[in-house]
């Protein structure tokens, strides 16, 4: 069933619109957030006007057509990306009035995103990729974290070879475990099965609802795949760059007839 639609929806879970003080249990936020690409002619209203609260310790799907805006939407909310109007909060604190070293700070400490391109550097190897953040940030490596996540994503014999050498699924498991070894509060990730085999897939996406009933971490995850969707708390479905409704732990067969409702 879809739930509210629009950009103010239900007091427990989205708007607080204009409020600056920090919001409990909230691990992300937008407010009005808009995001303009392009100028002129060219002009592309990529986030309309969304406003949306996403619960500390919980996992959120985003899902909608492609073109909808799911993914300038994860940028903006994890700060990799400007909003032309409107906020962005994570946990409580406003990325859009940061300055840039100050919002490189927060999305090295508290942020974890997987890009829909893996964003990989070529010459680094698997194992150099994923420990990247915490070099970057001077922190030592907790070796029993690092073992226990290569060793939950199959990367353990492939942590000397480089990106070119890594299937399309290995690059993408890569990418997870830089996203996940700094154990950030908030995860975000961009169509993160969209190149692993179902078995993997399901792998996966246990292993980001463990990170979230075990470590309490909230992920939010753009997919394609109501399968995947599955796994989730809660979905939120966007359509011209609006939240145009949401399901509460939804079935796959729920979340495939939310979207054929859109039609998505
Ligand atoms: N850098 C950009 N410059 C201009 N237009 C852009 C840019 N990034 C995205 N857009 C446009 O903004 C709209 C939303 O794009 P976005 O990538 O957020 O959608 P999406 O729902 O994630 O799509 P997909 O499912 O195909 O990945 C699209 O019309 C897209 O062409």
């Amino acid at each position: 069933m879809i739930g509210t639609t629009g950009t103010t929806g239900t007091p427990a879970t989205t708007g607080a619109a204009g409020t600056a003080a920090p919001s409990p249990g909230v691990a992300a936020e937008a407010v009005d957030l808009v995001k303009v690409h392009g100028t002129g002619e060219g002009e592309v209203r990529a986030v309309d006007g969304i406003s949306v609260r996403i619960a500390a310790g919980s996992f959120t799907a985003v899902m909608g057509a492609s073109g909808s805006g799911k993914s300038t939407l994860m940028h903006c909310m994890a700060g990799l990306d400007r909003p032309t109007a409107g906020r962005v909060a994570i946990g409580g604190t406003d990325l859009t009035t940061l300055r840039d070293n100050e919002l490189t700070r927060i999305r090295r400490e508290r942020i974890g995103f997987v890009f829909q391109s893996f964003n990989l550097l070529p010459t680094l190897t698997a194992q150099e990729n994923i420990l990247l953040p915490l070099d970057l940030a001077g922190t030592a490596v907790d070796g029993a974290r690092f073992t226990a996540l290569v060793g939950s994503l199959g990367l353990q014999d492939r942590l000397s070879h480089r990106p070119a050498e890594l299937s399309g699924g290995q690059q993408q498991r890569v990418a997870i475990a830089r996203a996940l070894i700094t154990l950030p509060d908030v995860v975000f990730a961009d169509e993160p099965t969209g190149a692993l085999d179902s078995r993997t897939g399901a792998a996966l996406l246990a292993y980001l609802r463990l990170c979230v009933r075990e470590a309490g971490q909230t992920v939010v995850m753009v997919t394609h795949d109501p399968m995947a969707a599955g796994y989730a708390d809660r979905v939120l479905l966007l359509a011209d760059g609006r939240i145009a409704g949401e399901l509460q732990s939804p079935t796959p067969d729920e979340v495939l007839a939310a979207l054929r409702t859109l039609g998505a």
